[in-house]
């Protein structure tokens, strides 16, 4: 069976889209002097998809939230030519041809997370091919069912907070991520802002369920480590990258201080990347995301990298990709889940454009052992908000 030809499409939300609260969530922009829309870099209004199709019409559905124009561009121009003709079952040699060929452009950003696209094809197609889910192919079922925590809680007035707050909990769910709104040009108002919020989300959910803190890579380490002892008070399972993605020893520094565990990882790449963070011991949770860090064939040896340090696999976002490695690797206890709403800051896109994502009951997921491949398609539900760049 050979490869006969990879397609790249854009879909570029053009629906209604809800405006971010003030102060909605903190971002490694905030400290930038330019005004302007600090959100840009922050939005995923548009989304890659990539179809690997054999000679024998079995079509693979990759997909990438990063800047999808130009992986779009780099697919095209680089890596499609790289796998014509060749087998879809010899993913490891087609990730390093992609990976070695262009390696001096590659390595992290766009280049891998088009290499991440179509590899999240080519296992999509193997299952399809054999008939089997795609965990059935990393190593099976570890667990009845995927426990997964609400992912939303952004920053609003607190009346509001707390009623999304108290819907996690009436759904089931026993663990929630909420955002920061302030940082480091704040001041001690700010400081005081953001500790409000995670009172109140704290206060509604009780001291039974997990509550986990996002910077957004918006803080500084001088503020990270004046804010770690305000937050230890509040329970906090982990809180998330406090810094930007390059600053791996101020990882390492605020997970030494001990106040609150320090996650990370959904801007970091490949196997070598995560390497690097857990030989400098930099992180309490790793949140690879599938469709970034090298596709299916990086992350499975990031688990198994994971499961050696003891360190647990918590995937950013949800999405199939992610579920799949999460239900197959004992490295993994849970799975993140965007719920779905109006479009906001696009985290919630994918749910518009692929149909057969499991819904959380409870608090948890289920794959299916028998829906072969990922389990998901392009849903023609809201084609018509999308424009299509082919
Ligand atoms: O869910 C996360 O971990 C993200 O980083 C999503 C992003 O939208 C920031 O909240
Ligand atoms: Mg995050």
């Amino acid at each position: 069976m050979k490869i006969k030809s990879v397609r790249t499409r854009v879909f570029e939300w053009n629906g209604k889209v809800v405006p971010p609260a003030a102060n909605f969530c903190t971002n490694a922009a905030d400290l930038l002097y330019e005004r302007g829309d600090s959100m840009g870099s922050f939005r995923f209004h548009g989304w890659l998809v990539c179809e690997v199709e054999t000679e024998d019409g079995s079509i693979g559905l990759g997909n990438a939230a990063l800047a999808p124009r130009v992986v779009k561009a780099a697919i095209d121009q680089y890596y499609a030519p790289m796998l014509i003709g060749e087998d879809p079952f010899d993913t490891e040699y087609l990730w390093q041809k992609m990976y070695r060929k262009t390696h001096a452009w590659s390595r992290k950003g766009i280049g891998m997370t088009a290499i991440s696209a179509i590899d999240i094809a080519l296992w999509d197609l193997m299952g399809k091919e054999v008939g089997r889910p795609v965990f059935k192919l990393l190593g099976g079922r570890t667990k009845d069912k995927i426990r997964c925590y609400a992912s939303k809680l952004y920053g609003q007035p607190l009346d509001a907070l707390r009623a999304e707050a108290q819907s996690y909990v009436d759904q089931g769910f026993d663990a929630v991520k909420m955002r920061f709104g302030w940082g480091p040009k704040d001041g001690p108002a700010g400081m005081r802002k953001n500790l409000e919020l995670v009172a109140t989300v704290r206060d509604v959910i009780g001291p039974d369920r997990d509550l986990m803190c996002e910077c957004y890579m918006g803080w500084t380490f001088e503020y990270a480590r004046r804010m770690l002892p305000k937050l230890e008070a509040y329970d906090i399972r982990w809180l998330e990258e406090p810094v930007i993605a390059d600053d791996i020893e101020g990882y390492t520094e605020l997970r030494k201080l001990g106040h609150v565990p320090i996650s990370g990882g959904e801007h970091e790449f490949t196997l070598a990347g995560f390497q690097q963070l857990l030989d400098r011991r930099a992180l309490d949770v790793i949140q690879y995301d599938t469709n970034r860090v090298g596709g299916i064939s990086a992350a499975r040896k990031i688990n198994a990298l994971a499961e050696a340090y003891q360190i647990p696999v918590i995937p950013h976002a949800g999405q199939m990709h992610n579920y799949h490695l999460t239900m197959a690797s004992t490295a993994s206890p849970m799975a993140e889940f965007f719920p779905v709403h109006e479009v906001e800051v696009g985290n919630e896109l994918f749910y518009y454009l692929f149909k057969g994502e499991p819904q959380p009951d409870n608090g948890f997921l289920q794959l299916d052992d028998h829906k072969p491949g990922l389990g998901i398609e392009l849903s023609h539900e809201h084609i018509g908000a999308f424009d299509v760049i082919e």
